[in-house]
């Protein structure tokens, strides 16, 4: 159903999509039609125009009508063509799954035979077979689908190389399974959609390729016609009666033109990556649609967020990712913004700078502003200006963020000059300078490595010295310390420690770790279903947290030392952003809710630094602001 409709969202697929159904309606129904018989020669009828009486299209040098010809042959070469195609597609898709599964010298040997098989020009090939076979559209149909095979052989084989060595194909052998089993169950359902794609835009391609034999007289034998046959026939009246010519032409366009737009657009709709929206049209910055009005500056902080909201509108559904944040941050200060899985920290991260996927991403509400300036809905021009250079990011996984083929040094130089015109030898003596600001040992050496030659915990390094190449004002690390193991994630934190103190910077670290919380950040706002329910100073909540859900999330913090103390699992999951309840978002998965707590808008109760969205809180922020 939703291949249906991201089908019919393409307005050329669909336009394809009609008429080709209609083209094989009418195949279909050729049999039943009050027409002529298409063979039956009237010599004293020849080269009727089109529109004669008794031949709605003329007829052809024999007097045959070619309204009946036409249909009879669009259904000749639309079998032909499918019947070659999904040839083609088995054998070839069968060749190609063999090959790249079980590799080796079966792999070598097959492979090199599609090799020869391609390495002649494919049209040569075709007459060759045809001649060998004997002219026929039997034969015809052999040779195009023989010629077609090596495509699918090449492409399936690819596929299969990629899926063989799999961790869930190396599952499903340590289970035992036999390897045709496993063809079948793990390698087949992955290639399919492959097979599908392929076929569908080259359907097409082999409908022209039978025609082509046909045109040249080696598939269909008279009188019996096919497109390609009728073409061929009208050639010696081309100038003199072009409807002859015109009429097989025209079809053959259209079969072809619509049977092509139809496979691109099932293409795309088979794209998994579509489904979301991810592909269809990317744009360089999140999308801003604000509902309400912009809020006025409060002057707070380097980096000010106001009333953020982001949502993703993914078909009919809404998913209200961040609801309505408003947090800052100052020179100098770290601030931990922390909450479970999902609870929206990396897409209110990404929001600052407009980095939210566009579609689905969508900003609804609030502002962000840097040093004054509000960046949402600003020019693109300005925001790319900005981003590196006064706002940078540390991501999670920094394997993911480095490119794989470029040396470590030559992707920091290329971060450089992003914003500054410098040579290259001047970008490098920089890039050491970073290298050794994040403490890599012999940076000279180690900026000539590549992002797989070094360890995690460098390459995180590489990863503050790239947020750190344009001297920003703040930096956004989003959970950059979860991959590493904790040796290296105390190194880590005390980096960025001595880093914020040495050069001034505003640190937003994101994190669900308590403990990393209590090492670096001055502020902490916990978050939960896009929203914030405490904010306040480390120390501060660490010692009274209000808010329940702060309470639990501190309670699952296994510490050393500690003693025999019952770690509390927080019970339930949080709610779908899709589907949030009214009220507090927390209250089915909290023991102290009561009715109050599920109806209208809980708002945030500020004391002095502390703030609490709650109706019944552990300690009363009043009492935990003194
Ligand atoms: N492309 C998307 N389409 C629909 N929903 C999305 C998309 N990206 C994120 N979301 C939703 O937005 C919400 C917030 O996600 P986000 O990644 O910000 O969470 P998070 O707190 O950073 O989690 P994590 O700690 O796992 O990174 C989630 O509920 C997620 O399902």
């Amino acid at each position: 159903m939703k291949f249906l409709t991201l089908l019919a969202r393409n307005r050329l697929a669909l336009g394809g999509g009609v008429v080709m159904a209609l083209v094989v309606l009418l195949a279909l129904v050729t049999p039943i039609l009050p027409l002529a018989d298409p063979d039956v020669t009237d010599t004293a009828r020849r080269f009727l125009p089109p529109f004669s009486e008794g031949a709605l299209l003329g007829t052809d040098h024999l007097g045959r009508d070619l309204l009946s010809r036409l249909l009879w042959g669009t259904r000749l070469s639309l079998a032909v063509g499918f019947a070659a195609a999904i040839s083609a597609a088995t054998i070839g898709a069968a060749i190609g799954i063999v090959a790249g599964y079980f590799g080796g010298w079966l792999d070598n040997v097959v492979m090199r035979g599609v090799d020869m098989l391609m390495a002649f020009p494919y049209i040569l090939l075709a007459l060759a077979i045809v001649a060998a076979l004997g002219p026929g559209l039997m034969n015809a149909l052999i040779a195009v689908a023989a010629v077609n095979v090596p495509f699918f052989a090449r492409n399936i084989r690819g596929i299969t190389v990629g899926l063989a060595h799999r961790e869930f194909v190396d599952a499903a052998r340590l289970s035992g399974l036999s390897d045709t089993r496993i063809i079948l169950s793990e390698v087949l359902p992955n290639v399919v959609p492959v097979i599908v794609i392929a076929m569908s835009t080259t359907v097409g391609w082999m409908i022209l390729e039978t025609a082509g034999l046909s045109f040249l007289g080696l598939g269909s034998q008279p009188p019996q016609a096919d497109l390609g046959s009728m073409l061929g026939e009208a050639r010696a009246a081309l100038i003199s009666h072009p409807h002859t010519s015109i009429v097989p032409g025209a079809m053959i366009l259209i079969v072809v033109m619509s049977i092509n737009l139809l496979g691109d657009g099932v293409r795309d709709a088979l794209d998994p990556r579509l489904k979301s929206g991810a592909l269809s049209r990317p744009r360089a910055a999140t999308l801003v649609e604000r509902k309400g009005p912009v809020p006025a500056s409060e002057g707070r902080g380097l980096l000010e967020v106001q009333d953020l909201r982001t949502e993703f509108h993914v078909g009919p559904r809404t998913y209200r990712a961040v609801g309505g944040v408003s947090l800052h941050v100052e020179q100098g200060e770290c601030l931990g913004i922390i909450g479970e899985s999902g609870s929206g920290k990396s897409v209110t991260a990404l929001s600052v700078m407009g980095l939210v996927a566009s579609p689905p991403g969508v900003i609804t509400g609030g502002a962000v502003r840097v040093e004054g300036e509000d960046m949402i809905g600003t020019p693109y021009r300005r925001l790319r200006d900005l981003r590196g250079r006064k706002v940078a990011y540390i991501f999670q996984d920094p394997l993911a963020t480095l490119h794989p083929l470029y040396r470590v040094g030559d992707q920091l130089v290329e971060a450089i000059r992003a914003h500054r015109p410098i040579g290259r030898a001047e970008g490098r003596a920089k890039a050491i300078e970073l290298l050794e600001a994040v403490r890599i040992p012999n940076a000279a050496k180690r900026i000539s490595d590549y992002p797989h030659e070094l360890s995690g915990g460098m390459r995180q390094r590489i990863g503050i010295a790239m947020a750190l190449a344009n001297d920003p004002d703040v930096i956004i690390a989003d959970e950059p310390t979860t991959a590493l193991d904790v040796t290296v994630q105390a190194q880590i934190l005390s980096l960025l420690d001595d880093l914020r103190r040495s050069r001034g910077l505003a640190i937003v670290f994101i994190t669900h770790d308590f403990g990393v919380v209590a090492q670096l950040c001055d502020r902490v706002a916990v978050m939960y279903a896009g929203r914030i329910v405490e904010e306040g100073p480390t120390a501060s909540i660490l010692e009274t947290p209000c808010h329940p859900y702060t309470a639990r999330l501190m309670a699952c913090v296994p510490e050393l030392g500690e003693g025999r103390r019952r770690l509390e699992a927080i019970p339930g999951l949080p709610p779908a952003v899709d589907k949030l309840p009214p009220g507090c978002a927390f209250a089915d998965r909290c023991a102290k809710a009561r009715a109050e707590c599920r109806q209208g808008e809980i708002a945030l109760s500020r004391a002095g630094p502390r703030a609490v969205r709650c109706l019944y809180p552990e300690t009363p922020v009043m009492e935990a602001a003194q």
